[in-house]
């Protein structure tokens, strides 16, 4: 199948409160910095073209039309519309998907449209869905590889600001998600940061999933993990999706993460047959019992500069490992994120910010 995809790149600011919603900031974008540009690739039997301009010709600019008309445009001839976002540079494709429980796309155009070369570029495509069983949204997500994970710390903060662009919440800033990891409830704050409880963290080793064995109880606690003839100790949480964390190889020096050379290391990690569903891997450099430094590698899209499931994980291993508080900074390489695991409900809080950055649309 062959995908052209056409999108006005326009660079839109951060909507300061939430009622500057988005589309309506955006009817004012014509004045803003364009980031406009033209380009065209396609391949012989090429699956993906991709063509983006800013000349009045070629496609309709946001000088021609208002983005919440853009926006309102529901999918005929095969276009799909849709607002790039980025939380701390974990970048993603939203699509407005509130009239179907079924994605737009499927996980092949999902990965095309992911691919930075020949397509938008992103680390994922979110589909924000009706709700089900009493909740208000549902929220999926492909991975840049296709693949389907169960939950996205950073992409459900882009979700809740996009919900609120595309919805008077008469306001209210919060509502129900439910996700492949159950529900999960983030609330937009007066600085437009999106604070959001993660719910409960899973330990059993099967449900992680990880064929290590337990060691404390069920639970897999700085465990050796041999990756190419090299032990590493290992902690391994689920937040709904599967993250295996370390602090450094057994014995060895403290880990600094910017010596790692990740593009090699990750994909060990990732595909090692300890983690039946594949993991994310958070590699964590500890700068005092408050600040933690971490670089990812994720399942299913590689070094991102932020994985906000990851920085869950890792606060939560840091505390089991004895090695931080339960409220700490973590700093990613797009920027930090506040992380508390409240002993009262034993439940993760994650904020941080989430970020419209241009709107497009792709002829599938
Ligand atoms: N970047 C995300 C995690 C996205 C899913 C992950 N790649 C997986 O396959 O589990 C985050 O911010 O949590």
């Amino acid at each position: 199948m062959e995908i052209a995809a056409a999108s006005t790149v326009s660079v839109a600011p951060q909507p300061s409160r939430l009622s500057n919603a988005f589309p309506r900031k955006l009817g004012s974008v014509s004045s803003l910095p364009c980031a406009s540009f033209k380009r065209k690739h396609c391949s012989g039997n090429a699956t993906l073209c991709v063509s983006s301009s800013s000349s009045m010709d070629a496609v309709v600019t946001a000088e021609k039309i208002s983005p919440a008309s853009f926006l309102d445009k529901r999918e005929t001839g095969g276009i799909l519309h849709f607002v790039k976002y980025q939380g701390l540079g974990n970048d993603f494709i939203l699509v407005d998907n509130r009239d179907s429980s079924e994605p737009k796309i499927t996980q092949e155009q999902a990965a095309k449209l992911c691919d930075r070369n020949f397509g938008v570029g992103a680390d994922g495509v979110i589909f924000a869905m009706p709700g089900v069983n009493g909740t208000d949204y549902t929220m999926r997500i492909f991975n840049s590889d296709g693949s389907e994970p169960e939950m996205c710390g950073n992409g459900v903060r882009c979700f809740a600001r996009f919900i609120a662009e595309l919805e008077d919440l008469q306001g209210k800033n919060s509502f129900t998600i439910h996700t492949g990891a159950g529900l999960i409830v983030p609330e937009i704050q007066d600085d437009g940061q999106v604070k959001v409880d993660m719910g409960i963290p899973i330990l059993k080793a099967q449900d992680v999933p990880t064929k290590l064995p337990g060691n404390k109880g069920e639970a897999v606690i700085q465990a050796e993990l041999v990756v190419d003839g090299v032990s590493w100790n290992v902690t391994c949480v689920s937040m709904g999706n599967p993250h295996c964390v370390t602090f450094g190889t057994k014995g060895g020096p403290k880990l600094k993460v910017d010596d790692l050379n990740l593009p090699e290391i990750g994909p060990k990690f990732e595909h090692h047959e300890m983690f039946p569903a594949r993991t994310n891997t958070e590699f964590v450099e500890v700068l005092s019992r408050s600040h933690l430094k971490m670089r990812v590698w994720e399942r299913g899209a590689g070094a991102t500069l932020a994985c906000g499931t990851g920085a869950c994980a890792l606060v939560v291993a840091a505390v089991l490992e004895g090695r931080a508080n339960r409220k700490c900074t973590v700093d990613l390489p797009g920027g930090p994120l506040e992380i508390e695991w409240k002993q009262e409900d034993n439940h993760i809080y994650m904020t941080g910010p989430a970020e419209a950055v241009f709107y497009g649309s792709a002829l599938l």
